[in-house]
């Protein structure tokens, strides 16, 4: 059995067109509907036939749902919730699939008292937005973190786990505040590097931005891959996550004045052994996912 029939999706850009994607391979008779703050968005999601009722309003998308996401930037999950609580139906569950989770918990407990709550966070994505950006696959093989709050009902909780496992992904469960944490050194952290220094290397007197893109070799291509994501995303993540990513700046600030003295000291043997330790975690990253290793070996001799 389906674990939901009629599933609205608010916010189709990159994340949430790929679910419409997605669930129209995976679950063909599901009835979709979809809403976009944005006529644009609208109008490329009617085009493309991406769901069966694209609406001006984002009430009337979510008012026979039995699963709604909202698929916008975290800092506006509160008042898309605010904007839809009088529509929703009874016995509805509300998730979504914001990156940071602590602060969107927050939000739905002051938005939608008393709604079936279910926060989700796909662990897949790429740099690019709107939705001519997603793909029926992206799910496949990757993590969803579901973060419930502790008294959540355990049958919800297991229906939204379930239609992400239809969408080809492993599910995860864990507290907010933990998923937080750790995506703030997996995720958070990376993309604030990948800006910094795509930053500095523009802002560089002695080198042009001619030869910075002339020269742009493989590290460097990568780091500007992830600094071209989406700014208001990126800009809603780092506020509502502020705490766990300053706590891993500052480790990661440490790491990098200790790194710094190495070099200034010639301690050769301190900058092999991390790079020996860096090593093998890249490798037994690529060894859980073999999928990766070939797209990232592709993408490194394309
Ligand atoms: N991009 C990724 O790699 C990735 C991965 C996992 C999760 N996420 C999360 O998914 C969410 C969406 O990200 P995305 O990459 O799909 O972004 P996107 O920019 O491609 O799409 C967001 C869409 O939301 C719409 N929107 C914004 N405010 C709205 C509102 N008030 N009402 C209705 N629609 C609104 C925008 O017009 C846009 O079309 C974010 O919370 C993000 O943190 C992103
Ligand atoms: O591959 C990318 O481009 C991504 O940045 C995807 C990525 C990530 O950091 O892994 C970005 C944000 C998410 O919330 C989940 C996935």
């Amino acid at each position: 059995m389906l674990p939901f029939s009629r599933v609205a999706i608010i916010g189709l850009g990159l994340i949430g067109s790929s679910i419409a994607r997605a669930v129209r391979a995976e679950m063909p008779t599901v009835r979709l509907t979809g809403h976009d703050a944005s006529a644009e968005a609208r109008e490329q999601v009617r085009a493309l036939g991406l769901v069966d009722d694209c609406t001006d309003h984002a009430g009337a998308a979510v008012i026979d749902a039995d699963l709604v996401i909202l698929c916008v930037p975290v800092g506006a999950i509160g008042a898309v919730a605010a904007e839809i609580a009088d529509d929703l139906p009874a016995g509805v569950i509300v998730s979504d699939v914001g990156s940071s989770k602590a602060g969107v918990a927050t939000a739905f407990a002051e938005a939608l008292p008393g709604v079936t709550v279910v926060p989700a966070h796909p662990v897949a994505g790429t740099e690019r937005s709107g939705p001519d950006a997603g793909f029926a696959t992206l799910f496949k093989g990757r993590w969803c973190i579901l973060t419930p709050a502790a008294d959540a009902d355990p049958m919800a909780v297991e229906r939204v786990g379930e239609f992400w496992r239809r969408l080809g992904a492993e599910i995860d469960t864990m507290d907010a505040q933990h998923h937080d944490l750790v995506l703030a050194v997996t995720s958070h952290l990376p993309h604030l590097i990948a800006y910094t220094i795509v930053g500095t290397a523009s802002d560089l007197e002695a080198v042009t931005q001619s030869e910075v893109i002339k020269y742009s070799a493989g590290g460097f291509r990568d780091f500007t891959r992830i600094a071209a994501s989406d700014p208001t995303m990126w800009r809603d993540v780092f506020l509502a996550n502020k705490d766990a990513v300053l706590a891993m700046l500052q480790r990661f600030s440490e790491d990098l004045s200790a790194l710094q003295r190495a070099i200034r000291w010639d301690k050769g043997d301190e900058l092999f052994d991390l790079f020996t330790r860096t090593r093998a975690i890249r490798r037994s990253i690529v060894e859980q996912g073999q999928d990766d290793a070939r797209e990232d070996f592709g993408r490194s001799h394309g």
